[in-house]
């Protein structure tokens, strides 16, 4: 695994909204199958500079090339091979998983096998499920498996644990380590931090559209307490999620 090797490229990225500045030049990398955080407030911009990687939203300037192919002058062959969750309403409330995931393949004009997709995901015991009958974590793995649809090299997954249990984020954090142990690049946003610190390979803190810092979870922790940083108060060796696991236990359950 080369992990050099560069599959988005982000140079000077500028958007404004009015006069309003939402990204003020930022440059990085995202390397060729890693998990890549973008981490950081609300309104930093993280959305944002996704959406105009994913070619679905204008820059105002700066150059972004993913996979060798420029978001000016090729979005259609990078929308090609990468996958994007689509918002809820986006899902017909009514079809089934099967039917969901054949309408999908469909529009990618793919030729996929529902059921293998599913298992892919854990989903296939409800295969015909309604969308609207899953629980929160089963439409996060839906959402997952539909970015898979088109055998993508990137997927971009944009808060794909916000709303729900502990055992569930940890069962999305496996799903999603597995996808990037198949080869495929994920880049995603959270809020939270320990799930940046356990399944990021790297990330950017984006502060006011700009980039504060880039590294490794592990580089950035250490550079931290080098400079002399000490926690306010002593930790424990287990906190109340290790409490809630132990407890409900972390397997795979029905309805997460
Ligand atoms: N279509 C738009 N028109 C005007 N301003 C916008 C538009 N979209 C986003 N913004 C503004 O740009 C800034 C960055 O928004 P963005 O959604 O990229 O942030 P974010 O880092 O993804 O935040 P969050 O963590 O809340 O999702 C915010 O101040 C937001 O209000």
């Amino acid at each position: 695994m080369d992990k050099t090797n560069a599959i988005i490229s982000v140079k000077e990225l500028v958007k404004k909204y009015d006069d309003f500045t939402a990204v003020q030049g930022i440059s990085f990398e995202v390397y060729e199958n890693e998990i890549f955080g973008l981490l950081g407030p609300n309104g930093a911009g993280k959305t944002t500079t996704l959406e105009i990687i994913e070619t679905l939203r204008e820059k105002t300037s700066g150059e972004i090339i993913v996979d060798g192919y420029s978001v000016d002058k090729d979005a259609n062959k990078i929308k090609r091979i990468i996958g994007v969750q689509l918002q809820a309403a986006g899902y017909y409330p009514n079809l089934n998983l099967v039917e969901l995931m054949e309408l999908f393949a469909g529009l990618y004009g793919v030729d996929v096998k529902p059921m293998e997709m599913l298992e892919k995901v854990n989903l296939q015991d409800k295969a015909k499920a309604k969308y609207k009958a899953l629980s929160g974590g089963q439409k996060q793995r839906f959402s997952i498996a539909t970015t898979l649809i088109n055998s993508p090299k990137i997927i971009f997954l944009d808060e794909p644990t916000t709303g729900l249990d502990p055992q569930a984020r940890r069962n999305l954090w496996d799903l999603i380590i597995d996808i990037r142990n198949n080869g495929t690049t994920v880049v995603i946003t959270t809020h939270y931090m320990d799930e940046a610190e356990q399944l990021c390979d790297r990330v950017a803190f984006v502060e006011r559209g700009e980039i504060i810092a880039l590294d490794t979870p592990d580089n950035l922790i250490d550079n931290l307490i080098n400079s002399g940083f000490e926690r306010s108060k002593e930790v424990k060796k287990a906190n109340l999620e290790d409490v809630f696991i132990n407890l409900t236990g972390k397997e795979w359950r029905e309805d997460n």
